[in-house]
């Protein structure tokens, strides 16, 4: 019987299935084999019975082989699907993360300029400025307007050398192809005698820089951007062509009612319009009155006055407008006037005028007109961003620069003064001291001007107020006797900074900064004109934002005045370009921290807003 078990015992020890000895002393252990691993020992020793055949072996290993391979296929069809199942979320964070790492390892100056670069894509993406009509009929001039006037023939005949030299001389840097020579005579560019007599008359002798170059580029029909310094005679120098281009006309064939205007002056504001507009009224006036010349008819087309008190002017032909953006859309809407025939396009204050938030209106006017135009732009603050937006629009352009655009006019004395904001008010007493009056006092708010009005008439001060919430009587009572000398103050917010000559302004007060330094170059431009000197002086704060005060103390440096040791202690990590912001021109910040950006989007905004609650429309 023992030896009978210990047979069996080594028969199942050779057994080829797995067997555990859990212990080794039990002789008598019987290793577990389960029913499926015998179930399958059987079948292993049937089959083997029946040996395969080549052709079964084979087709099992080519049945494995497949099976392996859609297995395989499944799986990456799997991790696909997977991988599309991802959400965009998912993809959002681990985009936002890299963008965070990545950021975390760039410099300020680096993100500062990869911002500047954005906006200025920003830019450069701004749709030409043209008439929709022109735009969608892809209508493009490549020649300029054609004029009859020529300079004298001993000027054309100078080399290009000498007119070099003559711009050198006056500081006058032009761009542009085949540039009309300077001249520096007026009579030289042969505007008429009576004309000549009558500027002699306002001590107008000899053109400005601005005007030498300028007059001539604009009598060859030239589109012109023209840049130069407050009080610098800008307005001559637009007006003048138009003038002559309309009297050519009327002399040619005289205009009866409803024909014209050949031209239009747009202002930014009403105050500028209306100077613009009595400008050209005494000029034409005085070539009439010589009798050698007719009667120009000029049309003063501003938002605030009834058009029925020109209405004599209507009744006749028309050559001059001068206008506002809103009121001229609304005329041409209601078809009292059109542009049929109108030759001659001119903004003053410029880059105001195509500013963001503004150009539509500009486009808007230019589907007006009906045929080639010449276009002219004229500014004291120009950035080159906006030179170049603005070049892109213009047919064979010449700019015309003297000095650089948005600096301040270097016959204005600036002071500096930093003031607590409580203490300002009694300051301002002692300040207009400083000089003999007219004095301008310019604040940013509304609210301010009538507080400092009211203050400086319970002084005794005779002190007039002008801001954007004062009707149109009040605003032009407020010039008028300020003009006149009949009031020794006037305190005025923005509308009275852009392109107002008012005689011998002797001392500009700005009582709160102005964020854009543009604003503030436009401010104390008031004073310091046609070549006489004037003060300005500035109170600042805590109030007064950085990027601000940093480009006042760079403009004080670039025009030679004293800056003050609060500013010149300001530390200039704005990153600001000494050529400028592409933006504003402020020396002081990059484009990325620019404070007319942030207004323009602001007013962009708002302007949206205004049409949909409007319905669209002007
Ligand atoms: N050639 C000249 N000689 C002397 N005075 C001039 C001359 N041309 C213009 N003026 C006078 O200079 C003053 C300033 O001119 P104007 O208003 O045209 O300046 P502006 O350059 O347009 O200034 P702003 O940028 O402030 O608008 C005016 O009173 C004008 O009569």
């Amino acid at each position: 019987m023992h030896s009978e078990l210990r047979t069996k015992r080594r028969r199942i020890g050779r057994s080829p299935s797995p067997t555990y000895k859990l212990d080794d002393e039990d002789d008598t252990y019987e290793p577990y084999v389960s029913v499926a691993q015998r179930r399958k020992e059987k079948l292993a020793k049937l089959t083997s019975w029946v040996a395969p055949s080549g052709k079964q072996k084979a087709k099992k290993e080519q049945e494995e082989l497949e099976e392996r391979e859609d297995e395989e296929k499944e799986e990456e069809r799997r991790r696909e699907r997977a991988r599309k199942e991802r959400t965009l979320l998912m993809e959002a964070q681990e985009v936002h993360s890299r963008k965070v790492a990545e950021d975390a390892k760039k410099t300020d100056q680096q993100r500062a300029e990869e911002a500047d670069a954005e906006i200025l894509e920003a830019i450069k993406s701004r749709r030409k400025l043209a008439s929709d009509l022109e735009l969608a009929k892809g209508i493009s001039y490549v020649e300029s307007l054609k004029t009859s006037w020529r300079a004298p023939r001993y000027i054309y005949e100078r080399s290009s050398e000498h007119h070099q030299k003559v711009r050198d001389k006056y500081h006058i840097i032009v761009e542009g192809e085949d540039i009309p020579p300077p001249i520096e005579h007026f009579v030289d560019m042969k505007i008429p005698e009576p004309l000549l007599q009558s500027l002699k008359a306002n001590r107008i002798v000899s053109p400005t820089p601005i005007q030498l170059q300028g007059i001539p580029a604009a009598f060859s029909g030239r589109d012109l951007i023209g840049i130069a310094f407050t009080g610098s005679g800008k307005t001559l120098c637009f007006c003048l062509p138009l003038i002559m281009m309309a009297l050519e006309e009327e002399i040619k064939l005289s205009f009866i009612r409803g024909e014209g205007p050949v031209g239009v002056i747009l202002c930014p504001s009403r105050e500028l319009a209306n100077q613009t507009y009595e400008n050209v009224l005494g000029w034409c006036s005085d070539l009439a009155k010589s009798g050698k010349y007719p009667q120009l008819n000029t049309l003063l087309c501003i938002g605030g006055i009834s058009m029925n008190e020109q209405s004599h002017i209507m009744s006749k032909g028309l050559h001059i407008v001068i206008a506002t953006p809103g009121r001229l859309i609304d005329m041409l809407e209601k078809r009292k006037f059109t542009f049929n025939n109108c030759k001659y396009l001119c903004m003053d204050e410029a880059d105001r005028m195509i500013d963001l938030g503004f150009e539509d209106d500009v486009r808007n006017i230019m589907s007006f007109f009906k045929g080639q135009r010449q276009t002219l732009l004229f500014s004291a603050t120009m950035p080159k961003k906006i030179q170049d937006f603005a070049q892109q629009s213009l047919i064979r352009p010449v700019l015309v620069n003297v000095g650089r655009a948005g600096a301040a006019n270097l016959d204005v004395l600036q002071v500096v003064e930093y003031v607590k904001q409580e203490a300002k008010m009694v300051y301002l007493l002692e300040c207009l001291q400083k000089t003999p009056p007219p004095v301008i006092i310019f604040s940013e708010n509304k609210n301010e001007v009538d507080d400092i009005q009211e203050y400086l008439l319970l002084k005794g001060v005779e002190a007039v107020a002008i801001h954007g919430s004062k009707t149109q009587e009040e605003r032009q009572y407020a010039i008028k006797s300020f003009k006149s000398g009949a009031k020794d103050v006037m305190v005025a917010s923005g509308v009275a900074s852009k392109g107002l000559d008012f005689n011998d302004i002797q001392h500009v007060i700005i009582f709160t900064m102005p964020k854009e330094i543009e604003d503030y170059v436009h401010q104390i431009g008031r004073t310091g004109r046609s070549g006489k000197t004037g003060i300005a002086t500035t109170f600042v704060n805590m109030n007064t934002p950085e990027p601000t005060l940093l480009d006042l103390k760079y403009l004080l440096i670039e025009a030679g005045q004293k800056v003050p040791p609060f500013l010149s202690s300001i530390d200039d990590i704005q990153g600001g370009s000494r050529l400028g912001c592409a933006v504003c021109g402020g020396l002081g910040h990059a484009i990325s921290s620019c404070p007319k950006r942030e207004d323009a989007q602001r007013r962009l905004m708002a302007s949206h807003r205004a049409n949909e609650e409007s319905g669209g429309g002007y």
